[in-house]
């Protein structure tokens, strides 16, 4: 391994030392390194003299648990101001307890040398309420919950359906009729704050079940089918669980059955039902395909093209599907509404962003793949979104293979690096508390305006292991925006005109929004 001593100038001006570990691909596969320490790594103070909360804090069980109410004025929903608080106290690496040791830094350098070391299986923390249950039922873990090589082998197939540039622009189509119904019902009806939030859940589970099931589930309709609602609010059940099992909040459902797993299990066992119906379902589809030879080759739509690889059951498939249901419907939910009240609380670049839809669809067309690639004004507005108001309640994460050296002190391998991006999201950025989307557009010369640091607004991770939603994710946050702005004015009530926004894993308002919508002539 080779140390490297760059000097870099930071976005703010500022000149930083750094020392980066120079990876070749066969020490990056390698779980430790085993090489001869370099004269720096050497140099880099112990881990032990990370400053962060000590004494009881760092103590198994109870420690996680004074980092929150009552103890502490934060709690997991509000973890990032606990952070913002942690860095003001102790500095740019902080170390504490949360269920395990974490260490956690803002500094973009720190970040690109997490990323770099991340090996070849990066490794996230998997939800340990859904290790219990998947060992309790003996069912295999999924994407999202694998390690190393496992994790690999599956993603490997799901990668090359999900990650191709048409793999969500093929279900536009479909996608822009569940947007239109969306909308229908933000131009007729009154809703309340708490009635809007359902209704982008709705949108948001309509509108990845055609994607995953190959079906609408008619969670709009007047009288919604009991089954699709019923696996709404289990899925909404069983995330709110997860939510109360975090940062070491609960241990105990790990050695008993205790009412947080209950209630996971309960939710749980309804999904999977639910699920692999539709699954079966599919499965006869494509049967009655491969009889008439109307199976395609390269198999656009997800589901089929996974039915028909021979390796998967049903059953295989469906916690495929359930995995990517579980990520991808709640965090667009929330993310897209989070998208609304920017444009809401900035009027002038609403209307911007209206003038191009308006000038690429006009006032009523759909939005389509060709369409979308001209829309530049939406993909700022979208990225500046992300900065401002970080999507997830830390940042990114990673257990890292090798030890590498942050902000000049020694992490072991093995050890958790959460890395703060909601810092530096407001510490590399003239003007951090303004919504600016003209800072990601690039200028005559083709240089982005504001070259921020690469490293800062990931929302949705990065390197082998990042988001494999992201295409679907941006589509449908992208529809909802573009279907809203063609119709309808967005403005928010006074009482919601400084929203706080709180973690539930995702942002959500602490007190639900009251928006307003005004057709637009
Ligand atoms: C605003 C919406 C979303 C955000 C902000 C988001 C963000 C993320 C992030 C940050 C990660 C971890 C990446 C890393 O560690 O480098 C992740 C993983 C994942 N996301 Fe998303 N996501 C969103 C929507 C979706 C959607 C729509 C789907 C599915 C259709 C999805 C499926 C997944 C899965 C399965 C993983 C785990 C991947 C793995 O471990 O290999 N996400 N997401």
């Amino acid at each position: 391994m080779t140390m490297l001593r760059l000097s870099v100038v930071l976005h703010n001006g500022l000149e930083r030392h750094v020392t980066v570990m120079k990876l070749n691909k066969s020490v990056r596969d390698l779980s430790t390194s085993g090489c001869p320490m370099s004269s720096d790594e050497a140099k880099a103070k112990p881990f032990h003299a990370i400053p962060g909360p000590g004494g009881l804090y760092q103590w198994p069980f109870i420690g996680s648990l004074l980092n929150f109410k009552p103890f502490t004025k934060y709690s997991p929903e509000t973890i990032p101001d606990y952070f913002n608080h942690l860095h003001d106290k102790y500095g740019p690496v902080i170390r504490l307890r949360l269920g395990y040791p974490v260490v956690v830094v803002a500094d973009p350098i720190d970040i690109e040398t997490v990323f770099r070391n991340e090996g070849k299986y990066p490794r996230r923390l998997a939800f340990d309420l859904l290790e219990a249950y998947n060992k309790r039922n003996n069912l295999q873990a999924t994407l999202g919950q694998l390690q190393g090589p496992e994790w690999h082998t599956l993603r490997a197939p799901v990668n090359k359906r999900l990650l191709k540039v048409d793999s969500a622009t093929h279900y536009l189509g479909q996608q822009n009729q569940v947007v239109e119904d969306f909308v229908k019902i933000l131009e007729t009806q009154e809703l309340s704050p708490e009635q809007f939030q359902d209704l982008f859940f709705r949108y948001a589970s309509e509108s990845i079940a055609v994607v995953l099931f190959n079906k609408r589930l008619g969670l709009f309709d007047a009288n919604p089918d009991k089954g699709s609602v019923d696996f709404l609010k289990a899925a909404e059940t069983a995330l709110k669980m997860i939510q109360n099992s975090l940062y070491g909040k609960s241990v105990l459902h790990k050695w008993f059955r205790n009412e947080t797993y209950r209630t996971f299990e309960t939710a749980h066992n309804l999904i999977r039902r639910v699920a692999l119906g539709h699954i079966r379902q599919a499965r006869e589809v494509l049967d009655t395909q491969v009889k008439s030879g109307l199976l395609k080759e390269e198999e656009p739509n997800l589901l089929l093209s996974l039915l028909s690889e021979r390796s998967l059951t049903n059953e295989q498939v469906a916690d495929i599907m359930i995995a990517l249901y579980f990520a991808g419907t709640d965090s667009t939910a929330k993310y897209s509404q989070v998208f609304l009240y920017n444009l809401a609380k900035n009027p002038d670049k609403q209307n911007i962003l209206r003038r191009e839809i308006l000038d690429v669809l006009g006032p009523d067309g759909p939005l389509t793949s060709s369409a979308l690639s001209r829309m530049v004004y939406l993909k700022a507005a979208l990225k500046e979104s992300f900065r401002l108001i970080f999507p997830l309640p830390i940042g990114n994460h990673r257990v890292l293979p090798v030890d590498v050296v942050l902000g000049g002190y020694k992490i072991p391998a093995g050890v958790c690096v959460y890395m703060f991006n909601h810092r530096a999201t407001k510490t590399h950025f003239e003007n951090p508390d303004q919504f600016l989307p003209e800072r990601w557009l690039r200028s005559e010369d083709n240089t982005k305006k504001d070259p921020a640091h690469s490293m800062i607004v990931l929302p949705f991770g990065h390197g082998p292991r990042n988001c494999i939603g992201r295409r679907f994710a941006v589509q449908e946050i992208y529809l909802a925006a573009v279907k809203v702005l063609q119709k309808l004015q967005v403005d928010v009530e006074p009482e919601s005109s400084s929203a706080k926004f709180v973690y539930f894993p995702f942002p959500q308002a602490e007190k639900p929004i009251r928006f307003k919508f005004t057709k637009i002539c």
